[in-house]
């Protein structure tokens, strides 16, 4: 396939009906903007006043703006025409200080904006972040990381170009439009009239070419949340990516988004950039017309020579703000598009915890399911875990075997609340888990996983991840105790050796020693284990059994069993079937019941 076009190739990616059915979304939607502009104002926050400032400034800027041209019609008009230069020296003087004054204004709005821009963004950037924290597994579930990542970044990035630069650049440029009008109104109408006459002609060339660009602008933001979104994917995903030697395909699928991107990218680049020539073709227009009717108007003495100067000064600075509106125009709906999106997520509902009267609650680990019924889609046809029950006295082991997506899993999550059931109850030492603040349940109950995730930091760093305020040498202990500490001296740097994101430079038996390591650390009453399937090699395979028998030792554990050895040992082995509990006992009870336990025995004997 071939991914490179002429750059001038492309077909005009807009049809009538998307202009009509954008129109209407954007009826629909018309409530989106006063929302976004809520929300940033909700950020500003304590500045408010210093925005008042900054906005006064503006007022002051623009209203200087105007007095300039004024001053050197009144020079032309009082002093040059008429040869007398008696207090011309005072007239300069005051211009001068005009544009002195006018350049710090604007240097002062622009320094305190920055400050209230960088800031609010900030707590935008935080706020999200810390939103993401609280939101329930299930929204994560639904929505590609990539995606996630673009909002945080390029998104928010869009709202900060505009709130340093366009807000301002708007509101001023509102306010010397309507000053310049009134000013022009008091001094000529008819000299105003000239001057705007090119007015609804900038209006129909904006509309025409925004119509355009504000949809093309939605797409480019999509178009790079998804490409992103791809790029993490394929980073992430790399090993299983060359294993199944998709190169080829990603690199297709790559190569089409990429392609969308490049085309919203082209047309959104080429309609706004008709928008100074245009301008610049009408202000020209504008310029010359006032200086031709002028000089006529003149020649018949209806206007003096200082007017047409003022007004030529006053048609400048009346398209200037104009095409600086259109201009910053992309801008702000580009922005106003990333903070939808943003405030899209801050709308998401978190979870809901208990009250905080349990929150020093230690748990002493006795786990009872009482009739759980549980459904990852409120959609699916029948549920995920239907009527579970069982009871687990703290400190006992019970293993959970069945066939791949029976539903072992989810029971684990569970357990620890990244769900909520949708029927019946799970207790902790009698007590509803939704009654127990998340941190209080989750802090004392810990997950070592098969593949565990690692994070980019130190080999301690990721041992502590499990009791962030452990000494050091707490941390020295459970990696000896987790059989972790001999593997992690022979690093380059030891317990300081900074491990990449997927810990792809150590094997995956040591991740799981680490994973141990950060779970004994963490002392939890509850552990949740899922066996590693992989083959490992026997060393290897021995230091882990040794290290969970120490960890699981005095701890209630769920262990998703995949070695008959572990099964064996389990207090209680629970078996289950689509989702369904259909045996539970000992390994003795399950034995001589000779039900689906004891077939699956012996057709994995056989
Ligand atoms: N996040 C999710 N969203 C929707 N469905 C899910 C989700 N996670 C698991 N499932 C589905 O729920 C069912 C039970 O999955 P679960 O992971 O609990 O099974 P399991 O017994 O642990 O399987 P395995 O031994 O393969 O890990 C499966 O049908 C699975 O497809």
């Amino acid at each position: 396939m071939n991914f490179i076009r002429k750059p001038f190739g492309y077909e005009p990616i807009i049809t009538k009906e998307d202009l009509q059915k954008d129109h209407k979304k954007k009826v629909d939607k018309a409530s989106d903007w006063k929302g976004v502009l809520k929300g940033i104002w909700n950020l500003v926050d304590e500045q408010r006043f210093l925005l008042v400032i900054v906005l006064l400034m503006v007022v002051v800027s623009s209203a200087l703006a105007l007095v300039g041209p004024y001053l050197i019609g009144v020079i032309v008009d009082d002093h040059i025409s008429k040869s007398i230069f008696v207090g011309l020296s005072k007239i300069i003087g005051v211009l001068l200080f005009v544009y002195l004054f006018f350049s710090i204004a604007t240097y002062l709005q622009s320094y305190w904006m920055i400050g209230i821009s960088q800031q609010t963004i900030f707590r935008l950037r935080t706020g999200l972040f810390e939103h993401l924290q609280k939101l329930p597994v299930s929204f994560f579930d639904k929505r590609q990381h990539g995606e996630l990542m673009s909002r945080m970044t390029n998104d928010i990035e869009n709202v900060s170009q505009t709130l340093n630069s366009s807000f301002i650049q708007v509101f001023s440029s509102i306010l010397t439009l309507v000053g310049t009008t009134v000013v022009m109104l008091l001094l000529s109408p008819l000299m105003t009239l000239v001057t705007l006459i090119i007015v609804p002609f900038m209006y129909f060339a904006m509309r025409w070419i925004t119509k355009r660009t504000s949809k093309l602008f939605k797409e480019q933001q999509k178009a790079v949340g998804e490409l992103n979104g791809m790029i993490e994917e394929t980073i992430s995903g790399q090993r299983i990516v060359k294993a199944f030697s998709q190169e080829g395909r990603m690199l297709e699928e790559f190569a089409i988004k990429s392609e969308r991107l490049k085309r919203t990218g082209f047309w959104a680049l080429t309609y706004s950039g008709f928008i100074p020539k245009v301008m610049n073709l009408l202000n020209n227009t504008s310029f010359t017309l006032v200086a031709a009717v002028g000089g006529l108007l003149a020649y018949y003495g209806h206007v003096t020579i200082g007017e047409i100067v003022i007004f030529t000064e006053y048609s400048r600075q009346f398209t200037r703000p104009l095409n600086d509106l259109a201009n910053q125009f992309n801008t702000v709906l580009s922005a106003i598009a990333g903070a939808e999106r943003v405030f899209a997520i801050m709308d998401e509902p978190i979870e809901d915890d208990a009250a905080l009267d349990n929150a020093d609650y230690v748990l002493k680990g006795n786990v009872t399911f009482e009739d759980v019924t549980f459904y990852y889609n409120k959609d699916d046809e029948s549920p995920t875990i239907s009527n579970v029950s069982f009871h687990v006295d703290s400190g006992k082991t019970a293993a959970l075997v069945g066939a791949t997506g029976a539903g072992k899993t989810t029971i684990m999550q569970l357990l620890a609340r990244f769900y909520e059931v949708n029927g019946g109850r799970i207790l902790v030492d009698g007590i509803s888990i939704d009654e127990l603040p998340r941190h209080t349940l989750r802090s004392q109950t810990a997950f070592v996983l098969q593949d565990p995730f690692l994070f980019e930091m130190t080999v301690r760093e990721n041992i502590r991840y499990g009791k962030l305020n452990a000494t050091d040498e707490e941390v020295l202990h459970a990696a000896k105790e987790a059989n972790a500490h001999d593997f992690i001296m022979k690093l380059p740097h030891g317990y300081d050796t900074i491990l990449s994101a997927d810990g792809g430079e150590i094997s995956q038996g040591q991740k799981q020693l680490l994973s141990i390591a950060r779970a004994l650390i963490a002392d939890p009453a509850i552990l949740l284990l899922d066996e590693a399937t992989s083959s490992i090699d026997t060393v290897t395979e021995m230091k882990i059994q040794e290290a969970l028998e120490r960890l699981m030792e005095g701890r209630t554990s769920f262990v998703i069993a995949h070695r008959l050895n572990t099964i064996r040992q389990a207090d209680l082995i629970f078996v289950m079937e689509a989702g369904k509990l259909i045996e539970s006992g000992t390994q003795d009870e399950l034995l001589q019941k000779k039900g689906k336990y004891y077939s699956m025995l012996t057709n994995s004997k056989t």
